[in-house]
């Protein structure tokens, strides 16, 4: 008895935290409609988010590099993510509105707790793949991080990192590693951030295009991120506190402007990006030198493992794909059983 009572409680207090919630949001969205009839908002202008927090959004002109305004959201409109371009309002109290988003070029999605997909960064131009002598570059993981970017459509660089840490028993085998990439036609950088070196390159490259940092625990992100944006130390340190606690998936990404030009979102959940889950149709498609051989191989059907007349077999046979990344391709496709 005393058991059916208290569900009757929480079922009446959920229901009054919802309606409660429902009726703040009914408040709110006519407060804007009054803001938007009264014309008590400024001229429609364009804007970048540069971090969300629940209803709130921090939006910036792109006029004016670091300037922050807090805007609302607009019920009609979809959630917005960091890196979204808006159309927004400014206000009189400081406070402006939102009202619509134009359209993406590019979206980090990945499953939240419930197992929804769901944006969480947009307009991304670069994936920069972190990878460094310590802890050891796995091929296989590289390839899994690759596969992960092309599905999304944006372009993946390689950076190796720590050079300084290059020896004579792992730079051949990692000179080796990154001419298999060059080879398939990706950009790879090198760098030690330890000793700033090949910095420059990179923010050459990263100038005039938004980018994220991805990679293994310990490469060097955070490192990274200190040495080119000196600005937001203390940021870089209370995102590395959060993944300890575990609330990464939850925290907003940020964005943040390099000196020298270009930006960088962050944050814990997306630096874990290439670990997500990810669909055996994509797996293939991030081969660049096997998506367009399945259309080849004698049967529809092939799975690409002893059918003959595989045409990826039989590029194997001719040395036209390299072992390790066949491998590693079956690798992936095994793994993600798994999952
Ligand atoms: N030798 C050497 N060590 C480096 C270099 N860059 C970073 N490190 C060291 O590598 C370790 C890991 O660096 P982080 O920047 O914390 O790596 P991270 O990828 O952000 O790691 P997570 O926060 O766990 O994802 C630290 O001890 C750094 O001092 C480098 O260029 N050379
Ligand atoms: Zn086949």
């Amino acid at each position: 008895m005393a058991k059916r009572k208290l569900n009757r409680r929480q079922a009446w207090r959920i229901q009054k935290i919802q309606g409660e919630r429902a009726e703040r949001a009914k408040r709110r969205e006519s407060k804007i409609q009054d803001q938007l009839n009264t014309s008590e908002l400024g001229p429609e202008e364009e804007g970048v988010v540069i971090a969300h927090y629940g209803i709130q959004l921090d939006i910036e002109r792109p006029s004016e590099p670091g300037s922050l305004y807090r805007c609302h959201l607009r019920a009609n409109l979809p959630a917005l993510v960091t890196g979204d371009r808006i159309i927004w309002r400014p206000g009189k109290d400081d406070i402006g509105v939102v009202v619509a988003q134009l359209p993406r070029t590019s979206e980090l999605c990945r499953p939240d707790n419930h197992g929804r997909i769901k944006p969480v960064a947009a307009n991304i131009d670069y994936i920069v793949l972190v990878v460094a002598p310590v802890p050891r570059a796995h091929p296989n993981l590289i390839d899994r991080y690759l596969v992960a970017a092309e599905a999304v459509d944006i372009e993946p660089v390689l950076l190796l990192n720590k050079t300084d840490l290059l020896n004579d028993e792992n730079r051949q085998h990692l000179d080796a590693l990154m001419q298999v990439y060059r080879d398939l036609g990706y950009k790879v950088l090198t760098a030690s951030t330890k000793l700033e070196h090949g910095l420059d390159d990179i923010k050459a490259l990263l100038k005039d295009h938004t980018s994220v940092f991805v990679g293994q625990s310990g490469v060097g992100k955070s490192s990274l991120v200190n040495v080119l944006l000196p600005d937001v130390d203390a940021k870089v340190g209370d995102l590395s506190e959060q993944t300890g606690k575990g609330t990464h998936t939850t925290t907003s990404a940020k964005l943040f402007h390099f000196p020298e030009g270009g930006s960088l979102i962050d944050s814990p959940g997306i630096r874990e990006f290439g670990l997500w889950h990810m669909d055996p149709e994509d797996v293939i498609n991030g081969f660049r030198e096997l998506r367009n051989l399945p259309g080849y191989c004698r049967f529809r059907d092939c799975r690409h493992e002893q059918e003959p007349g595989c045409a990826l077999l039989e590029a194997l046979k001719k040395g036209e794909i390299l072992p390790a990344r066949m491998n590693s391709y079956r690798h992936i496709l095994s793994s993600l059983d798994e999952d």
